[in-house]
């Protein structure tokens, strides 16, 4: 690959001065005002561009989000995207929309194209028009085909046309961006947009946007942050200017420009939902506001129901999300692998042991579990689709999904022996074993053995304390069948297993019971019983289980079920 003909960031651009810069050591201590650009941005980046149901759907889930400044169109571009404009106006006319929710429009530094965003906005009563122009050196070479002065002259008659049309009406603010903020020369970049906040009469009162946005990613995230602190250290009327970034992702580091920026001294940050947008997207607000919030810092946006939204985006954009995607994916808080499903039911189990000890609601104990950065129930995510078991599992997953999903509390061994039953069975599929799977296997190895011809059968039995005996003395006395011989046998000892024990010995089967085990499967007073037994029948050594509704029933089926699996 001839790599010699790609230059590296630093030979295009430089910062002038260098030297200080404060954002290695700043801390995101609030969130940035997030902007969604889905319905512009990511819009034109669509094969289908959506009209305006899907846009309105979107619209409304994004003021349903918590965003307060929203992109919605480029009104110029298409009669849909102008209809849309019309249609929010109506809406935002009828009540439709919060009061404290402000549209923006966008357009290019064409007097047509700007007249047509006006007439886009007539009757808004908030609205931000934004203004953008290519800066860039090659931009300003290939495709305008002007000097910086020619792009100066035509960036500021743009904006003297929208102070006409537009300077001294309430609720309306302005807004530039110079396209490709992180090829342009920085020197150029303050003449503009120190020009511009001077024309449009920037104040703490009406501020101006200033978007600098990374339209292309060049360079690694670190210069991006240098090149805003320049801007946040040099602007003029500083306290006048919203300074506003909107990276792109074509290297894969949107989110981390993002961060840096606001490190650097952004104030708002433009991107959309799950980082659709031109080429490999818009940065992802989503992950934005949730890496916050996984700090402990308020996002100021609500993703409680993350499946929602994503369905929602999916369905507007007609784009699926990956599996992946950080905090949405569906897979995002899944783990297949041994070591991870083991670590997470642990921690499940320390947290809510946490939650018990500080006397507080799981939801608000904090949080702390191996390989899960955030709860997935903040998420609107049940713990369900946390542990998926597939041939890369291991005991600590078996466990886990048995447990949830039938209230099954294995030993350790036992554990550790039907791991090796599923994972038989997973290789052999080469598939995932979900919870239905799983318990046909148990039920299969541990509560059937040897259906198709037991070599020990139980009928008619009972175990009954014997009157006065000291220390409880248990008699038992059932129709046992080995080997399709049947005879009616009995045995006594200190409790009922022992006694079934003797039972069986008295009919041949010698069992010694070796480990025992039993719970409730669930809370109540009618919950079923669980009851695991390890025995040595004969040479061997085996689990087995019985689940009945009373504790002696289960215990004498799991004494049963090992030594049918040994025979
Ligand atoms: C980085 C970004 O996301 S920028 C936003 C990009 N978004 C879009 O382009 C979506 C909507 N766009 C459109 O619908 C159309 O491009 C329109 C309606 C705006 C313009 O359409 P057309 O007049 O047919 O022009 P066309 O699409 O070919 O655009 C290229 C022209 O725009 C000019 N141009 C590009 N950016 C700007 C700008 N910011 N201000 C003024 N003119 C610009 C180019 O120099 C070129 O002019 P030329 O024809 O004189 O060489
Ligand atoms: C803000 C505008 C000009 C944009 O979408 C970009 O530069 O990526
Ligand atoms: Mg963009």
């Amino acid at each position: 690959m001839p790599y010699h003909r790609y230059r590296p960031a630093h030979e295009r651009v430089s910062l002038p001065g260098g030297g200080a810069r404060s954002w290695p050591s700043a801390r995101i201590e609030r969130a940035p005002l997030w902007v969604p650009v889905d319905l512009r941005d990511g819009n034109q980046a669509l094969a289908e561009p959506m009209g305006t149901d899907r846009k309105r759907r979107l619209f409304d889930l994004q003021v349903a989000l918590g965003f307060k400044e929203i992109e919605v169109a480029y009104p110029s571009a298409s009669r849909t995207d102008f209809e849309f404009v019309r249609h929010l106006a109506g809406a935002v006319q009828r009540g439709e929309v919060p009061e404290d929710v402000t549209v923006v429009v966008f357009t290019p530094a064409r007097r047509d194209l700007i007249e047509r965003t006006f007439a886009a906005i007539e009757g808004l009563p908030r609205a931000v028009v934004h203004l953008y122009a290519a800066t860039a050196p090659v931009w300003r070479d290939v495709v305008l085909g002007r000097s910086r002065d020619e792009v100066r002259a035509m960036v500021e008659d743009a904006a003297r046309l929208m102070v006409k049309l537009g300077g001294d009406r309430e609720g309306l603010r302005f807004q530039f961006s110079p396209e490709v903020f992180n090829l342009t020369e920085p020197d150029f970049v303050l003449e503009l947009c120190d020009a511009l906040t001077g024309l449009w009469d920037a104040s703490p009162d009406r501020p101006v946007t200033l978007n600098l946005p990374a339209t292309v990613e060049i360079a690694t995230p670190n210069v991006y942050a240098d090149q805003i602190e320049y801007m946040h250290r040099n602007l003029a009327r500083r306290d006048a200017v919203i300074l506003s970034v909107h990276p792109h992702n074509d290297r894969g580091t949107g989110v981390a420009c993002a961060e840096l920026a606001v490190l650097a001294g952004a104030q708002r940050v433009e991107g959309c939902l799950f980082g659709n947008g031109e080429r490999t997207g818009n940065v992802d607000l989503v992950t934005l506001a949730l890496n916050l919030y996984t700090q402990g810092v308020d996002p100021m946006v609500d993703f409680s129901d993350i499946d929602e939204v994503r369905r929602t985006v999916e369905h507007c954009n007609r784009l699926p999300v990956h599996e992946r995607h950080p905090y949405g994916g569906e897979l995002v808080h899944t783990a297949f692998s041994g070591t991870h499903q083991d670590a997470i039911s642990k921690g499940l189990d320390a947290h809510a042991r946490r939650a018990r000890e500080l006397g507080v609601p799981e939801r608000e104990a904090p949080w702390d579990v191996p390989y899960l950065p955030v709860d997935p129930a903040d998420l609107g995510r049940s713990y369900e689709a946390v542990i998926r078991v597939n041939s890369q599992s291991g005991k600590g997953g078996v466990a886990h999904l048995l447990r949830a999903h039938r209230g099954l509390d294995l030993p350790r061994e036992l554990r550790a022996e039907f791991a090796r039953v599923v994972q038989t069975a997973t290789d052999d599929s080469g598939g995932e074993a979900d919870a239905e799977l799983l318990w046909s296997l148990f039920e299969s190895a541990y509560l059937a053995p040897g259906t198709d011809g037991e070599s020990v059968r139980l009928a008619d039995w009972r175990a009954d304390q014997v009157d006065g005996a000291a220390g409880g003395e248990y008699r038992f006395v059932g129709a046992l069948t080995v080997h399709d011989r049947p005879g009616d046998y009995e045995g006594t000892g200190p409790g009922p297993v022992s006694a079934f024990t003797r039972a069986l010995a008295a009919a041949g089967v010698e069992v010694t019971v070796l480990d025992y085990a039993e719970h409730a499967t669930s809370t109540g007073a009618d919950a079923p019983a669980a009851a695991y037994v390890k025995c040595r029948v004969g040479e061997r050594v085996v689990w087995g289980a019985g689940l009945a509704p009373a504790t002696l029933t289960a215990s004498v089926r799991a004494v049963l079920s090992a030594v049918n699996r040994a025979l």
